[in-house]
């Protein structure tokens, strides 16, 4: 049998009691493979992850090694919370990495997104290797591959996780506890282990971050206003009971000023966009239709409490034609 094939036979993981038995089965699994050995995992916070750095740590303890870049484009607070639950609460052996000015100073003046794409993602290579290499006695690399990404690349398109090891892997191979779940199951799983739903229900979340939502060249100013607008969107869907009902949402800041004006004086302030979609296959979205009051109340707290934004406005484009992140 492939490895990299789920059995037929294999039950759908959709009870706290059927996620127990994974996790037996898969504690049992690991220490086998890597007995007194170490393994390293870069964990961002996203589910997949977050549940294999759970397990692992469930498993094999101070064997395993996390590492979190902080690129300076997560959300706020989420640097926070991994170190939190993860340090903190699990007591894992977490090396947490601070990198935001080295991203930030790379992408000064980058306004091509595809550019901005290639230099965040190159760059988390690099500072993953530096931080790795500094490292002795790691013998494995646990991944939070899942079964769609093993899926994908097959016939779709190509998954960073899948497909064999390079020629220069330096570890002996790769843990990847969760390769042949779905997410739902994936999700299972990280509730029964212990992790917040706000952790393991998250929303999908672009590997560049923020980097794609502070449209064109970003600046350190429009990222942090980007950043407080989001938090503030986040925490009032929370309160009019949408973050289950609405697929995903987030904030957009665009690089251009539109006036505004207060105390009686002329301001050029940045517009905010809300964003928010509905979908199945992510392919075809709409737009939810969201209470005129939870917008307004939204809109009042971001003027009032987001420096140099004097605009809040609602995307009403489904998808197609309009993609779901803005770049
Ligand atoms: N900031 C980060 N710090 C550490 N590891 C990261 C970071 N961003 C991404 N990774 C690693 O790269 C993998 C792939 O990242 P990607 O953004 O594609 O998320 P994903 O496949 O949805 O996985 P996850 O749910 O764990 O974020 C992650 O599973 C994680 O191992």
């Amino acid at each position: 049998m492939c490895l990299d094939v789920r059995p037929e036979s294999m039950e759908r993981i959709t009870t706290p009691e059927l996620a127990e038995k994974f996790i037996e089965e898969q504690i049992d699994l690991v220490r086998k493979q890597v007995g007194d050995k170490k393994v390293l995992l870069a964990l961002s916070g996203g589910v997949d992850s977050s549940v294999v750095a759970a397990l692992l740590i469930k498993a094999i303890g101070k064997q395993l090694v996390c590492v979190h870049v902080n690129h300076g484009l997560m959300r706020k607070g989420e640097s926070e919370q991994v170190i939190e639950m993860f340090q903190n609460q699990l007591e894992a052996n977490l090396i947490y990495i601070d990198a935001t000015d080295r991203f930030l100073d790379l992408l000064d003046g980058v306004a091509d997104p595809e550019t901005k794409r290639k230099i965040i993602g190159g760059e988390f290579v690099k500072v993953f290797e530096e931080e790795t290499d500094k490292l002795e006695g790691i013998s494995f690399l646990a991944q939070g591959t899942i079964y769609p990404d093993i899926l994908e690349s097959k016939g779709v398109k190509a998954h960073h996780n899948v497909g064999g090891l390079p020629e220069d892997f330096k570890f002996e191979g790769l843990v990847e506890p969760v390769k042949l779940l779905y997410k739902d199951e994936v999700r299972v799983v990280g509730k029964v282990l212990g992790l917040p739903s706000n952790m393991v229900d998250r929303q999908p979340f672009p590997g560049p971050g923020l980097g794609v939502r502070c449209l064109g060249a970003i600046t350190r100013d429009r990222l942090h206003a980007l950043r407080e607008a989001d938090a503030i969107l986040r925490e009032e869907f929370d309160k009019a009971g949408l973050t289950d009902k609405v697929w995903q949402f987030f904030t957009v800041i665009p690089d251009f000023t539109s006036t505004g004006v207060k105390d009686g004086k002329r301001l050029d302030f940045w517009p905010v966009i809300i964003r928010a979609v509905n979908t199945v296959d992510a392919m075809h979205c709409t737009v939810p239709e969201i209470d005129y009051k939870v917008l307004k109340h939204i809109t009042d707290r971001i003027l009032n409490e987001v420096d140099g934004v004097c605009r809040v406005l609602y995307d009403l484009s489904p998808k197609p034609i309009a993609t779901i992140e803005w770049e």
